[in-house]
C-alpha cells in the first residue's frame, strides 16, 4: 500500500479477505463491543435516508427486510426492530430455516411482522408453511411484498456467503432482480399505455447478497443495491467490478478495526495516494533528470494516437518527449507539439505501441512494429534470447499497448513494463499464451484473467474499463491489486487510450529514480495514471457521473453532518443505480488532455487543503462558473463567491420532526 496512507484513507480505499474481516472483529467482539447493534443502528439510519431523500415519509413506509440465517440476517432484523419502533411498517420474510433467535425476538417485540418461507422453518411468531404449495405461495407473497414496497433491505447473505446463491435466496434475488431491470412483464396502466414497474429502493447489509465477496464475481442471481452499508472495513466486491457496479454509494461503518498488521487484497486509488505518486520538479533538476519518454506510437494510418499519446505525455511533467515514427505522424506531432524531439536518443521510459496496427490486422505490416520489436530487444527487462543477460541496467520502464502486445516475449518480464490492453487486447493476448478465453470472459472476472497475465508474463498489467485494474508484484508471492473507477462514462471515446499511455510513460519516466529502487512501484505508478486520466476527464466532462466512489464513513458521532453528506452525495431522490451524480457532456480524447496538467496541480494541492480526511482535490479557482467541479465523493461544486456561500446552508431537506425521528434511531 501507499506510505504515506493516512489511517483513513487505508480505510476507505483498502479492501480485506472475507476471511482477514473477521479476524479484524474478533479483538472487538471479545472486548464486548456490540457490533451487531452498531451495524444495525447504521442500517436504519441510512434506510430512513434513502426514504426521506426519495420524498418518502420514512414513518409511514412499507420496507421489507430479506433476513437470512446468518449474522447479516440478525443485522437486518435489528435494524428492522429500530425501524418498526419509530412507525415503519416492517415485514420481514426470513429465507433459511432459522434466524437469529434473540434478534427476530426483537423485531417482533418492536411490532415487525415476520415471515418464514422455508418448510423446515424454525422461527418464533411465524408458522413455517406446510406444503410445497405453500411454500411457492410464500415465496410469491415476498416477492410481490418486496415489488411493492418503498424500501428492501437485503440481508440474506453477508461475507458468510459461499459460492453462488442457493435456495430461496436465490430464487428471490433472481425475480427481484428480474423485476428491476424491466425483464418481467410491463405494468398496464388499463388506459392503452404501459408504465415502467415500481421498483423498490435497495438497501444492501454489508454486501449485496449474492456477489463473490473476495473476487468481485457475480457467481449467479444477485440483488444490486442503491446503497451498501458495509461494516468494520472495506471487502473486495466492494471495489472489484464487476460486482462493485452492483453496490450503488457505499457507506462504511467505522467500528475502529485496527489493521496496521492485516495485509489487504485490493487497494483503490485516491486523489490523496496518487498526489504523493507525483514528481515535483526540483532546484537541481534540469529536463534531462525530469525524464525523458520515447514514444513509438502512431503510425501512417493512425497520425492522431501519435499527436494524442506524445501531447498528454507532454502534460505530465516529464523533462522531454522524444517521438519516433515515420513522416506523416512525425509532422503532426511536431505541429501540435513544438517541444517534441524527433528521432532517436537517450530516453528513461518508452511507450510503445498505441496506434500501431496488430500482426494481421492491416495489408501493409506497419513499420512501428519493427522499430518496437528492435526497443524491446533492447531495452525489455527480461532475461535476452541467446544472452545471458539478465534483468539489465540496459532494462527501461516502459508502456506496452495496442500493437506492440503481440511482439512482447511471452514471459519473464518485470513490473517496470506496464501493460495496457482493453479486455479484447488482453483476450487476444491470453489466447496466444495458451489460454482459452474471451473478452466477454474476462469482463465476468476481469481480476482473475489481469491476475492471471502477470503470472504468465511477470508484467504489471492494467486492465481498463470503467473500472481500471492494475495486477502486478505484491508482497511475497501475492499480486497486488489496485482499482481506479474515478471516471465518468464519457470516458470511453476514442483515443482516450492513447492519452492513458502517453501519461502512463510520462509517471514512469520522470519517477525512474523511484523505480530503479522498487520495481513494484511501478503498479502504483500505473493506477496513478489511471486516476489522473479520469480525473482529467471529469474536469473536461464536468461530469459527476463516477464508475465507483469512495465510501462515506458512518461514524455515529457524525449526527447531522451525515446526513449532510449523504444528501451530497446520492443526490435526493434518485433511484438509480446507474447514475451517481449530474452527467455533464460528452468529451473527445483531445479535451481530456487539455485537463491533464490542471488535474495534477489540484492533486498536489491536496496536501495543502484544510481538511486532509477529505479526498478530494481542493475547488478550482472558480474559473467555471456553471460548473460542477469534480469530486471524488462528497465535495460540492466549483464554489464561486455566491455558491461558497450557501455551502455553509444545511442541504438536506428534512423537517425539524424529520430530524427528531433520525435523532431517535440514533440514539
Ligand atoms: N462477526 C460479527 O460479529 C459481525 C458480523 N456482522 C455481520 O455478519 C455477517 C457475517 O455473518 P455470518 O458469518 O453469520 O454469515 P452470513 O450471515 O453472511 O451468511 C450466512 C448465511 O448465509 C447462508 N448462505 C451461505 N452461502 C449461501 C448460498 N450460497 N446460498 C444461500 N445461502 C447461503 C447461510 O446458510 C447462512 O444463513 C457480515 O457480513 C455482517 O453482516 C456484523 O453484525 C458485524 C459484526
Ligand atoms: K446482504
Amino acid at each position: 500500500m501507499v506510505d504515506q496512507d493516512s489511517s483513513t484513507d487505508r480505510l476507505m480505499n483498502s479492501a480485506y479477505e472475507a476471511g482477514i474481516i473477521r479476524s479484524l472483529e474478533a479483538p472487538l467482539l471479545d472486548e464486548g463491543q456490540p457490533l451487531m447493534q452498531e451495524a444495525a443502528q447504521a442500517v436504519a439510519v441510512n434506510a430512513w435516508l434513502m426514504l426521506s431523500q426519495a420524498g418518502l415519509d420514512p414513518q409511514n413506509s412499507r420496507i421489507v427486510l430479506l433476513a437470512g440465517g446468518g449474522n447479516n440476517g440478525g443485522d437486518g432484523l435489528y435494524a428492522g426492530a429500530r425501524l418498526a419502533a419509530i412507525g415503519a411498517d416492517v415485514t420481514a420474510v426470513a429465507t433459511s430455516s432459522d434466524v437469529l433467535d434473540e434478534a427476530a425476538q426483537t423485531f417482533v417485540q418492536a411490532g415487525g411482522i415476520l415471515l418464514a418461507l422455508s418448510s423446515d422453518a424454525d422461527i418464533p411468531s411465524s408458522d413455517a408453511p406446510s406444503s410445497p404449495q405453500e411454500v411457492a405461495e410464500r415465496i410469491d407473497e415476498a416477492v410481490e411484498l418486496a415489488q411493492a414496497a418503498d424500501l428492501v433491505i437485503d440481508a440474506m447473505t453477508g461475507i458468510g456467503l459461499t459460492g453462488a446463491l442457493r435456495g430461496i435466496p436465490e430464487t428471490l434475488a433472481s425475480q427481484l432482480s428480474a423485476h428491476m431491470s424491466g425483464e418481467t412483464e410491463e405494468v398496464n396502466t388499463g388506459e392503452g399505455s404501459t408504465a415502467q414497474a415500481h421498483n423498490p429502493l435497495i438497501l444492501a447489509v454489508d454486501i449485496p447478497s449474492g456477489v463473490g465477496v473476495d473476487d468481485g464475481s457475480l457467481p449467479g442471481p444477485y440483488l444490486p443495491a442503491d446503497v451498501t452499508v458495509t461494516f468494520g472495513a472495506m471487502k473486495p466486491c466492494l471495489l472489484l467490478p464487476p460486482a462493485a457496479y452492483a453496490c450503488g454509494h457505499i457507506v462504511l461503518v467505522d467500528f475502529g478495526f485496527d489493521v496496521d498488521e492485516v495485509q489487504a487484497s485490493v487497494e483503490a486509488m485516491s486523489a490523496s495516494r496518487c498526489s504523493h505518486l507525483l514528481r515535483v520538479p526540483e532546484r537541481e533538476d534540469s529536463k534531462y533528470t525530469r525524464g525523458v519518454v520515447g514514444l513509438v506510437t502512431g503510425s501512417e494510418n493512425f497520425p492522431g494516437a501519435a499527436v494524442l499519446s506524445t501531447r498528454a505525455c507532454a502534460s505530465c511533467g516529464v523533462g522531454m518527449v522524444r517521438y519516433l515514427g515515420p513522416e506523416r505522424p512525425s509532422e503532426h506531432v511536431l505541429a501540435a507539439l513544438p517541444e517534441a524531439v524527433l528521432g532517436p536518443g537517450r530516453v528513461e521510459a518508452w511507450v510503445l505501441g498505441s496506434g500501431v496496427a496488430a500482426a494481421g490486422s492491416s495489408k501493409q505490416q506497419d513499420s512501428q512494429r519493427s522499430t518496437i520489436a528492435q526497443i524491446l530487444e533492447a531495452h525489455g527487462s527480461w532475461p535476452h534470447q541467446g544472452s545471458q543477460a539478465h534483468e539489465t541496467e540496459d532494462s527501461l520502464p516502459m508502456v506496452v499497448d495496442a500493437g506492440a502486445l503481440d511482439l512482447l516475449p511471452a514471459e519473464g518480464l518485470g513490473p517496470k513494463v506496464v501493460l495496457t490492453p482493453h479486455a479484447g487486447e488482453l483476450a487476444a493476448l491470453l489466447q496466444d499464451l495458451g489460454e482459452d478465453v474471451t473478452a466477454s470472459d474476462i469482463a465476468a472476472e476481469p481480476v482473475r484473467w489481469a491476475t492471471r497475465t502477470w503470472e504468465l508474463t511477470g508484467a504489471t498489467v492494467l486492465l481498463k474499463g470503467a473500472i481500471t485494474l492494475v495486477v502486478g508484484d505484491g508482497q511475497g508471492q501475492d499480486p497486488a491489486v489496485y482499482t481506479t473507477g474515478f471516471g465518468p462514462a464519457w470516458l470511453s471515446t476514442a483515443g482516450s487510450g492513447d492519452v492513458l499511455a502517453g501519461l502512463e510513460g510520462a509517471l514512469l519516466a520522470s519517477q525512474s529514480t523511484l523505480l530503479a529502487d522498487d520495481p513494484r512501484k511501478a503498479i502504483q505508478l500505473a493506477a496513478a495514471g489511471a486516476y489522473i486520466h479520469a480525473y482529467a476527464a471529469n474536469l473536461a466532462s464536468h461530469s459527476q457521473d463516477r464508475a465507483w466512489r469512495q465510501p462515506l464513513l458512518f461514524n455515529p458521532d457524525q449526527g447531522k453532518d451525515f446526513i449532510e453528506e449523504a444528501n451530497r452525495a446520492w443526490q435526493a431522490g434518485s433511484r438509480s443505480v446507474e447514475s451517481m451524480g449530474p452527467l455533464g457532456h460528452p468529451i473527445h480524447a483531445a479535451d481530456i488532455i487539455d485537463q491533464l496538467e490542471r488535474a495534477q496541480g489540484l492533486l498536489l494541492a491536496l496536501p495543502f487543503q484544510s481538511d486532509p480526511a477529505t479526498d478530494e482535490p481542493a475547488s478550482a479557482d472558480g474559473d467555471d462558473d456553471w460548473a460542477a467541479e469534480p469530486d471524488e465523493d462528497n465535495m460540492s461544486s466549483t464554489e464561486s463567491a455566491d455558491s461558497s456561500q450557501a455551502s455553509n446552508e444545511p442541504t438536506h431537506h428534512l423537517s425539524p420532526a424529520a430530524l427528531v425521528a433520525i435523532e431517535s434511531l440514533w440514539f
